[in-house]
């Protein structure tokens, strides 16, 4: 991590301040603020994290929106035995690109990928490369991250803090840099319950973190994590919290916004409802619950679900981009970008409406009809864990082995229960966040601006937007076709009766070994059936005395 300490040292001294555009050029010629698609109009834009889920949404918007845009240079590395150039390619095939691909079916060419590895030295970017973007950049959009929460310290810090600031080097570098926009996440500072747009004193000084970490192995460093990320539950918020300390530091040489968005959902509106691509955070819960796989899960009913749709993330994120340049605050300024102060809705409203959709357009091939509870008691999950969860997953490898399967439902239930551990936290407690920027920003927007670059989520439906969340993660997730859908239901009316069966027979099954065993146990069936017999003597008597 040598480099990494370098490349601080670098930052914190005499970096050369960056040579910013002219403001006037964004007035129109009557004086008035240019709109958003004509400020991005001729404008070269860089975008790290373009393969990611919001990147690509930020990518796909930019083109539909702002087709003026001149360039679209996205730092991306080769990965899975792709090259760059095939990863973007693939990328621009997919569905997300339809509709930019109807506007302008020649879009591909306002794309530019420069091969960049993060957690390298000097991003691992050419010198060719660097030559040409600090000589055409407007504008850069630092999307990148790893967003697991179970990422090592080490290697959660190279990514989110020192990329960072490697490319805040680069980008005062840039001589017609206008902008430096930064994603962070409303959980970076999830320690605390009321959260402003205001950036928090780090936890530790990052340059200090960095030197420490840089002598020890591995395993030290893991076993002294859980210690230095202190009240925070992961090396994620722990580092994303750095990473705006290290942001805020250059604010006085670059203009700079951060975004925070608290949990990114499917698409609301654009480009169509219910876009998702990932497993990530609820959308995988959905999936396992829609599947009949997830019965049970820790989450408080009451609690605020803060989710925000992607596009109304994207959306903000080019309005700030716009107004950073544009109106260059001196300072930093923070975009709280949630949904819980202005249109909330909670986890046990969530749940309700998750599972009436799935029921409504169900999944292929569930295993258990789509049936989960959210529970905040620790005792109760506990039982469900063991009698809808572990106990039908032995049922079914036991079933699998005799048909000379492999098992597999026991392996899959406890990568199930690695993934809703680590998301409980967030589904378990409350958080209020300031989002007067936001509102700032709404009303600096022209009204054809806030039509286009619709970031107000007053006018959000939960129920609608759930039920398209649902949908979304049948069709973009899981690639399954609509058309399926009357087999589907054909499939949960099967587990319906199998289950049905299954449980008169184990009723009559356990109440056979009683009764033939215990004396108490025959004397209270007896006891049952007479009074059902009295009961029902007793009804028809009245009902002939009224006839
Ligand atoms: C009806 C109920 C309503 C209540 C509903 C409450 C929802 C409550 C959400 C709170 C949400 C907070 C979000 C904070 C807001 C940010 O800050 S956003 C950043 C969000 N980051 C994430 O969500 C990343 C979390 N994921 C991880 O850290 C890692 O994927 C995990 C969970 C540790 C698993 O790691 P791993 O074992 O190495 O495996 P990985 O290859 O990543 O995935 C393994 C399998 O798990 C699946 N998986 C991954 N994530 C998930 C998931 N979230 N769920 C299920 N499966 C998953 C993968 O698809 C994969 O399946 P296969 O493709 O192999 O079949
Ligand atoms: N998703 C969410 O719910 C939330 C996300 N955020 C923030 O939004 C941003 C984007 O998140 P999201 O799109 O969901 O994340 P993804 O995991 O989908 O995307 C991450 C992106 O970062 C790139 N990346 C990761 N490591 C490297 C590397 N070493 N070199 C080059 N590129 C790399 C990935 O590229 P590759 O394809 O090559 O892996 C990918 O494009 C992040 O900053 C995150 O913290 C904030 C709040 C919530």
């Amino acid at each position: 991590m040598c480099y990494l300490r370098s490349c601080i040292v670098k930052a914190g001294g005499t970096g050369r301040a960056t040579q910013m555009g002219k403001t006037g050029e964004e007035t129109g010629a009557d004086g008035s603020m240019v709109s958003i698609a004509d400020y991005y109009a001729g404008k070269n834009v860089l975008i790290t994290g373009a393969t990611g889920f919001m990147g690509k949404v930020l990518v796909e918007k930019l083109l539909r929106s702002c087709p003026e845009v001149q360039t679209l240079y996205l730092l991306v590395r080769p990965k899975a035995g792709q090259s760059m150039h095939e990863r973007v390619s693939d990328m621009m095939k997919c569905k997300l690109f339809d509709r930019v691909r109807e506007d302008n079916p020649d879009f591909h060419q306002k794309i530019v990928p420069i091969s960049s590895e993060l957690t390298q030295p000097a991003l691992a970017i050419s010198p060719e490369d660097v030559e040409r973007l600090t000589s055409c950049v407007n504008i850069i959009f630092h999307c990148a991250a790893t967003i697991r929460f179970d990422e090592p310290l080490k290697h959660a810090l190279q990514l989110n803090v020192m990329a960072t600031q490697q490319l805040l080097n680069l980008a005062q570098q840039m001589h017609h840099l206008q902008a430096f926009i930064h994603i962070s996440t409303a959980y970076a500072n999830c320690n605390r319950r009321h959260i402003d747009e205001i950036i928090y004193p780090p936890p530790v000084e990052p340059k200090k973190l960095i030197d420490s970490l840089e002598w020890m192995e591995d395993s030290i460093v893991r076993d002294i994590t859980p210690r230095l990320i202190g009240d925070r539950p992961n090396t994620y918020t722990y580092t994303k919290a750095l990473a705006e300390c290290v942001v805020q530091r250059e604010s006085s040489k670059l203009s700079i916004g951060i975004i925070r968005p608290s949990i990114v959902g499917a698409s609301w509106q654009e480009p169509f409802p219910g876009w998702i691509d990932n497993f990530n955070g609820p959308s995988g819960v959905f999936i396992a619950a829609g599947k009949g796989i997830l019965r049970t899960m820790r989450a408080n009913n009451d609690a605020v679900a803060d989710l925000i749709p992607v596009d109304v993330v994207i959306n903000l994120t080019l309005a700030a981009g716009w107004y950073t340049a544009v109106h260059r605050p001196k300072a930093a300024l923070v975009y709280n970008c949630t949904t819980g102060g202005i249109n909330p809705f909670h986890w046990g409203e969530i749940e309700h409406h998750v599972m009436s959709s799935f029921k409504r357009n169900p999944l292929e091939q569930a295993f258990r009809r789509p049936n989960a509870n959210i529970t905040s008691n620790y005792l109760m999950n506990q039982y469900w864990i063991l009698v809808s969860h572990k106990f039908p997953a032995l049922i079914y490898d036991l079933y699998l082995r005799l048909s000379g399967q492999k098992p597999q439902m026991m392996r899959i239930f406890n990568r199930l229960h690695k993934a809703i551990g680590l998301l409980e936290y967030f589904s378990s407690q409350d958080w209020e966040w300031n989002s007067e920027n936001m509102n700032m920003l709404m009303s600096h927007l022209s009204p054809e601006d806030r039509k286009t670059f619709n970031f107000d989520v007053r006018q959000l439906n939960w129920p609608e937007y759930i039920e398209n969340y649902c949908i979304g993660t049948k069709k973009y997730v899981l690639n399954e076709d609509m058309s399926d859908i009357p087999a589907a239901k054909q499939h949960l009316r099967k587990l319906r009766n199998i289950r049905y069966t299954f449980n008169t027979l184990l009723l009559v099954f356990i109440w056979r070994v009683f009764i033939a065993r215990s004396q108490m146990a025959r004397n209270i069936w007896y006891f049952v059936v007479s009074l059902c017999f009295k009961f029902l003597s007793y009804f028809r008597a009245s009902s002939t005395l009224t006839n």
